[in-house]
């Protein structure tokens, strides 16, 4: 279990983040979404006492992390594969780190294995590809076999055999009753892999729900109507927070109120349906609307980047 209260971290006039309160529960992959820039890594890199907050606290399984006695057996962090001594092979990577925490061979044996390392484990990581260096990372977090795992980015560089394995060993540690906390900017990926979501945008937390109520709170459900009553449907519709479009003659799309209501009422009118079908949102199409607010480089038809007023505010939701 990971528990932030009143987080803030300020490097100069930069606030990265900015009083985020949040907990992070075992048993579930909790994903950590947030555009370029939004505070992920610095929030990561609080939690595991890489940097002192300005502001609040974080705690790992009740402690902040520097008051841990075996950090490697409680947190397992990967927050930059990069960060490791380039004339060393992974195997021997992962022995000095074992031995750190008296972790034995067997252990580094294990973690080779389960990441896939085991034909490269012998060579210099300085030519590890990104992938190969992001497996090393993982192996790095599970060497202690933590409770809780941290992971920045982990699928960046993965190909996409290595996408699902990192998909489906999150979640098989979740499943163990392990905390997992992986940040990415892919909602895609976050959709398969994640059970709650927290989102992120200039340092504020903007939503932390469950995916599915991410999704319908950010951009309410859509339903579709096919009927040779529209006209008479529209009408008994008619509300304030109901917006209805058609896009072709006896179809409508009508947002603002759900399947069950737009069926009974046409059944009180006896109007005849042909369709009645609830349209979710993606999930990318939630975070899109999430974050438009947050997001401090938008792209342009150019294609150069175009930073928004830096004091625009963002549209909070916060918890
Ligand atoms: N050491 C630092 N000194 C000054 N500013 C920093 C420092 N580290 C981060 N920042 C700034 O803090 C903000 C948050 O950065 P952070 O790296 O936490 O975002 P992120 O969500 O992880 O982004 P990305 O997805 O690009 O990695 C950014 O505006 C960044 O420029």
């Amino acid at each position: 279990m990971i528990e932030a209260r009143g987080l803030t971290k300020r490097y100069g006039s930069k606030t990265a983040v900015d009083d985020i309160t949040f907990s992070v529960q075992p048993g579930k992959v909790t994903g950590f979404l947030g555009p370029n820039g939004a505070g992920k890594s610095t929030t990561m890199r609080m939690i595991v006492g890489l940097d002192r907050p300005t502001a609040g606290s974080v705690t790992v399984n009740g402690r902040p992390y520097a008051e841990l006695r075996e950090p490697l057996h409680e947190v397992g962090a990967l927050l930059d594969a990069k960060a490791v001594h380039t004339g060393r092979s992974a195997a021997s990577h992962l022995a000095a780190m074992a031995a750190t925490h008296g972790i034995g061979k067997a252990r580094v044996r294990d973690v080779i294995e389960m990441t896939g390392l085991a034909g490269v484990a012998k060579k210099r990581v300085g030519g590890f590809s990104l992938g190969m260096g992001q497996r090393l990372g993982i192996a790095s977090a599970l060497l202690g076999d933590p409770r809780t795992l941290i992971l920045d980015e982990p699928v960046n560089g993965l190909d996409p055999e290595g996408v699902l394995w990192v998909r489906n060993l999150v979640r098989f540690l979740a499943s163990e009753g392990r905390t997992v906390f992986l940040s990415s900017h892919l909602m895609s990926e976050m959709a398969l892999t994640a059970d709650h979501i927290i989102v992120i945008g200039r340092g504020r937390i903007i939503a932390d729900a469950p995916v599915q109520d991410i999704v319908a709170r950010a951009t309410g459900t859509t339903v579709r109507v096919r009927t040779p009553h529209a006209t008479q449907l529209v009408e008994l519709l008619r509300g304030p927070d109901i917006t209805v479009s058609t896009s072709e003659p006896g179809l409508l799309e009508v947002t603002g109120s759900t399947a069950a209501t737009i069926g009974e009422t046409a059944a009180a009118a006896q109007l005849v349906l042909h369709e009645l079908t609830p349209i979710a949102a993606s999930l990318e199409d939630a975070y899109m609307s999430l974050t438009a607010d947050s997001v401090e480089y938008h792209s342009t038809s150019t294609g150069l980047p175009t930073p928004v007023g830096a004091s625009a505010g963002v549209t909070s939701e916060e918890n």
